[in-house]
């Protein structure tokens, strides 16, 4: 960190002025117009440079950039020294200031290539095979419950990243679940989420894994006892819990303490952060649905996009490249908002799955130096797949007041051509549809031309397009495993590059922290009305009239 503001930067000034100079000047239908090349210049085609193939184009050419603007974007990268912060993080440096500790998701699917030196790093291929072994027995049958039967269901328990990474991948690579085995996922510490997956669980058939990080966290810890309890009704017998009952956590103490057989254990290590886990022990629900060998795929596909990343000029840096536009419309355009729109059923956690990814590592207003910073940092993910948000929310894109970016993303191939894949033309007619009509919207003379001349002004206008409004479009042959790794690579490097050109911690989350503790301070005030003290008139209200309406 250079100790600066990146509103300090020159090449920030320089954006600031071309954004002065130039925003009015920007305009898709114009550039497009004036260049037939833009497409060309401004797509890139991605090809795994090592392990299993992986192909993506990402065409940025619908974003509002113009060369001299992508040049100056890039210059701002390289001032903000994104390229040594980004070997940094590779080495192992301890990049995460403030808990002193490295960042090293990329060591969990490095297959050998990267030289890291970090305690824990040289135990990853051990935690592999341990994933692999158990993997292999539970999905074979080989693997039994205390009677003796085969597991059926796993029972993922955690929250955040101990959750969003295993849900949004398993369901994304359903196509290579292994359809008897039933997955369920319980994070939240409303009851209603563990009593209404328990109703689908059979205790001799049922293995629950424990997932979290620091096995403190509250709802994970409360949600296990009580799927602990539930077995016990059954089994009746606290030796059943090893055959049952595994933990994946970086605290063996705590995990011993609950009773989980050491055995039964994945390790990770502290240079893990919850949001980037799911490449480690935290994916072993990934690798029992779609098997080990499938979890590595996703692993080495991620790797891909780690080298690319790492070698690839800024020019052609995918990440640096997204990051880069994004910066550009999130501080230079004012927008709030990054819609993440899968054209892919499968893909339907995506959004989710970033908004923790995205927003708890750039949801930072104050430096790595302590400054208070004066621009926009993260910003706000949110999206749905398919054409559901077309019915619902794409109105507003298209001609509310807001500049929306949006990353619009599909496979070329559906793993379901029903009716010689009928519904997957359908679904891209709609993928190919939706960002040109937001980049080149619909005139007030073209309205008119349609409608007739009877047609009244106030509904002509009411059907106008502004356009001009921004997206990257991603495209990919077919959702593998492979590919779904590159592509949740790809979006971690973008945030980490934001993160450094702000000149944050994109790893630490202190701001989840306050509301544990007033929480924790609260829940022992809530039997008595007389012990509620210390609030604001509206919390003390709050809880009195959960007091008085409560029934246990
Ligand atoms: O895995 P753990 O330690 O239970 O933490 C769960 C989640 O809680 C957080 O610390 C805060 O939301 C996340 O970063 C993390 O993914």
């Amino acid at each position: 960190m250079s100790g600066k503001l990146a509103s300090e930067y020159a090449a920030w000034q320089k954006l600031q002025a071309l954004y002065d100079a130039e925003h009015t000047k920007i305009v898709l239908k114009d550039l497009f117009a004036q260049d037939p090349q833009r497409f060309a210049k401004f797509s890139k085609e991605y090809n795994s440079p090592s392990g299993p193939d992986v192909t993506l184009l990402v065409d940025l050419s619908k974003n509002l950039i113009t060369e001299p603007v992508l040049a100056e974007l890039l210059a701002l990268a390289r001032e903000a020294r994104v390229e040594e912060f980004r070997d940094k993080m590779f080495a192992g440096e301890h990049i995460n200031t403030s808990e002193d500790r490295a960042v090293l998701h990329v060591a969990l699917r490095n297959f050998d290539e990267f030289h890291i030196a970090e305690g824990g790093v040289s135990e990853v291929s051990g935690v592999l095979a341990h994933i692999k072994a158990f993997t292999d027995a539970v999905r074979s049958g080989a693997w039994k419950g205390y009677t003796g039967k085969t597991i059926n269901t796993i029972v993922n328990i955690g929250i955040g990243g101990s959750d969003l990474g295993p849900v949004m991948v398993t369901e994304a690579l359903r196509p290579y679940a292994k359809r008897d085995l039933a997955a369920h996922f319980v994070s939240n510490i409303d009851g209603t989420h563990i009593a209404e997956t328990l109703r689908l669980c059979d205790p001799e058939t049922t293995l629950f894994i424990i997932a979290s990080k620091t096995f403190t966290t509250q709802e994970t810890i409360t949600n296990a006892e009580t799927a602990r309890a539930w077995f016990l009704e059954a089994a009746k017998d606290k030796a059943a819990v090893a055959k049952h009952f595994v933990a994946l956590s970086t605290n063996t103490k705590a995990v011993t303490a609950f009773g989980i057989d050491e055995a039964n254990m994945f390790q990770f290590w502290d240079w893990v952060g919850g949001r980037y886990s799911l490449w480690s022990a935290i994916g072993l629900s990934i690798a029992l649905v779609i098997g080990y060998e499938n979890f590595e795929q996703l692993l080495q596909g991620a790797h891909g996009m780690d080298k690319h990343f790492k070698e690839t000029p800024l020019e052609e840096n995918l990440p640096v490249l997204m990051a880069s536009i994004g910066l550009w419309y999130n501080d230079f355009y004012g927008a709030q908002t990054l819609a993440l729109l899968p054209y892919d059923q499968y893909l339907h956690k995506f959004a989710d799955y970033f908004q923790q990814g995205d927003m708890e590592s750039n949801g930072k207003s104050v430096t790595k130096n302590g400054q208070r910073v004066n621009y926009e940092t993260g910003p706000i993910i949110w999206g749905a797949s398919g054409t559901n948000g077309q019915h619902s929310f794409y109105q507003l894109v298209h001609q509310g007041t807001k500049i929306i970016p949006a990353d619009f993303i599909a496979p070329t191939t559906t793993h379901n051509p029903i009716h010689n894949s009928k519904h997957h033309r359908i679904l891209l007619s709609n993928f190919f549809a939706q960002p040109e009509a937001l980049a080149f919207g619909k005139t007030e003379a073209e309205v008119k031309a349609e409608l007739g001349p009877n047609a009244s002004d106030v509904l002509v206008k009411s059907k106008v397009f502004a356009g001009n409004r921004p997206s990257t479009s991603i495209m990919f042959p077919l959702l593998t495993p492979a590919t779904l790794g590159a592509l949740i690579a790809l979006y971690e490097h973008k945030i980490f590059v934001q993160g450094v050109i702000w000149g944050i911690n994109s790893f630490d989350q202190m701001g989840v922290e306050l509301g544990k503790v007033l929480a924790k301070n609260i829940l022992a005030q809530l039997e008595t009305p007389a012990d509620v003290k210390g609030h604001d008139s509206s919390t003390t209200g709050l809880i009195h009239y959960y007091q008085k309406y409560r029934k246990e």
